[in-house]
């Protein structure tokens, strides 16, 4: 039986304290997350009605920088999950040495149920709800699970509404045309793409000898699938809510993007496929796309996704993590023995938060980026710190995940104890 999920993810340090020397008081810290909120939010629905939202926000650990994480509208948010994510988020943002600490958000709902005004207006009375929880020198949102650009643009308008000035920097993954920056929106996956590539070559292998199986088809998994399958990787499965198509000699990926646009999800897809031009596939559950024979695996959905009970059937020879804890502590464990590779989300899915630092940046300077600086700037990044993590693990013979928390913990533990006792005496 798998734990809960922040019992399960603050396990993950267990193994990496043994390989570093930080200070007791460090360790007790990182136990625990610095603040929760909690709280309802009123909306009008379109009928009329009132209906009520629970929200939660959770800034886990400052010591480094403002908070920083993403907000999820999905119906199994809760304490629990909002708590592990903004725990990933703090480990996350300094894997990558970035300025930031980690914080996560979420609201309880099935966002697929909301007419877009409905939407608007929760998004709008979610930042009413945490603007003073919030700011962009103290805790920054960002998309994640069913929140997009546009979502993002509603809360930095709203929360400058309450400042009365324009705040751009509380908010990235914000439209382009109001402070966004370029690359956001595929830095996810580009960012998971640069650690796949440099992984790869250190393995010798060639993109059209690599079978690729990804779960979720969104912001993150749907970019990757079509950076892979442009750069010659056979993409031959991905799925998503509804379930999953696979092809033994690789799908048209950006034929299925487009298809996803006008028919919603993955059996629609298969079911109009002469419409959508996809030839010779299969249909396959997502349960069923997780056990495929292929090279490279990738969960790129949600958390408990590879546990206890489907572990010993994965066959894949390398997993990379675009989603965050998507294999629980017990399966890793399952895995190692099985000797797969696992690479882990606070590295893998990085590039997200690392051009989200950028967009920050260029929001406080008023200066923006090409693409290609912010691109040239992601890949230095997400090559130098997979490196990294690739020494620590060749160094101490520890899994990547393992050394991933070794590299985390060596920054944390560092800013923790420069700060010495002031956070517990001085309004901490
Ligand atoms: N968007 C971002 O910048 C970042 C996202 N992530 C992580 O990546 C993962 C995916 O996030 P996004 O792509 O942004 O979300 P998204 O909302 O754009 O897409 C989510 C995808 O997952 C699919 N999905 C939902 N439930 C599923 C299920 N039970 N089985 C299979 N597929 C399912 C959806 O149909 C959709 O295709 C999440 O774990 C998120 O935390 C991590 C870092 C940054
Ligand atoms: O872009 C960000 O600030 C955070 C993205 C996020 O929520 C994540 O990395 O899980």
């Amino acid at each position: 039986m798998d734990k809960n999920l922040f019992t399960d993810a603050s396990q993950r340090l267990e193994k990496a304290l043994n390989y570093v020397s930080i200070s007791d008081d460090a360790i007790e810290h990182l136990k625990y997350a610095k603040a929760s909120l909690q709280v309802s939010i009123p909306v009008r629905m379109d009928d009329g009605s009132l209906k009520i939202f629970p929200g939660y926000r959770v800034r886990y650990d400052d010591t480094r920088g403002p908070t920083k994480g993403g907000v999820r509208y999905h119906p199994n948010v809760g304490l629990d999950e909002v708590t592990s994510l903004a725990f990933w988020m703090t480990f996350k943002c300094a894997v990558l040495n970035l300025p930031f600490g980690g914080a996560k958000g979420g609201i309880t709902l099935n966002p697929k149920r909301l007419s877009k005004l409905e939407l608007e207006r929760l998004s709008r009375g979610y930042v009413n709800a945490i603007a003073d929880f919030i700011g962009p020198n103290v805790d920054i949102l960002a998309p994640d699970i069913y929140t997009n650009s546009m979502i993002m643009g509603w809360m930095m308008d709203q929360y400058s509404i309450i400042q009365r000035q324009i705040t751009p920097a509380v908010v990235t993954g914000k439209p382009v045309t109001i402070g966004g920056s370029l690359g956001r929106n595929t830095a996810t996956a580009t960012g998971a793409f640069y650690v796949i590539e440099n992984i790869m070559a250190k393995f010798d292998r060639l993109p059209r000898e690599t079978t690729v199986a990804i779960q979720g088809f969104g912001n993150a998994g749907a970019e990757l699938a079509e950076l892979l399958a442009k750069f010659g990787y056979k993409v031959v499965a991905v799925s998503d809510s509804q379930g999953g198509i696979y092809a033994k000699q690789g799908l048209d990926i950006p034929s299925i993007r487009r298809c996803k646009q006008f028919i919603k999800g993955m059996q629609a897809v298969y079911c109009e496929g002469t419409v959508c031009s996809i030839m010779e596939h299969q249909v396959l559950t997502n349960a069923e796309l997780l056990t495929l024979d292929v090279d490279l695996l990738i969960p790129a959905a949600l958390e408990n996704q590879i546990t206890v009970e489907n572990a010993h059937n994965i066959q894949a020879r390398f997993i990379f993590e675009v989603a965050n804890g998507p294999i629980t502590s017990e399966a890793d464990r399952i895995l190692e023995e099985q000797g797969i590779y696992v690479f882990p989300d606070i590295l893998v899915n990085a590039g997200g938060v690392t051009v989200s630092y950028f967009e920050w940046v260029q929001n406080r300077n008023g200066f923006y980026w090409t693409l290609s600086e912010v691109n040239q700037r992601l890949k230095e990044k997400m090559i130098e710190e997979t490196e990294n993590i690739w020494r620590i693990s060749q160094e101490f013979g520890v899994s990547m995940r393992t050394a991933a928390y070794i590299h985390g913990l060596n920054r944390l533990g560092e800013a923790i104890n420069t700060k010495g006792t002031r956070d517990y005496y001085v309004n901490g």
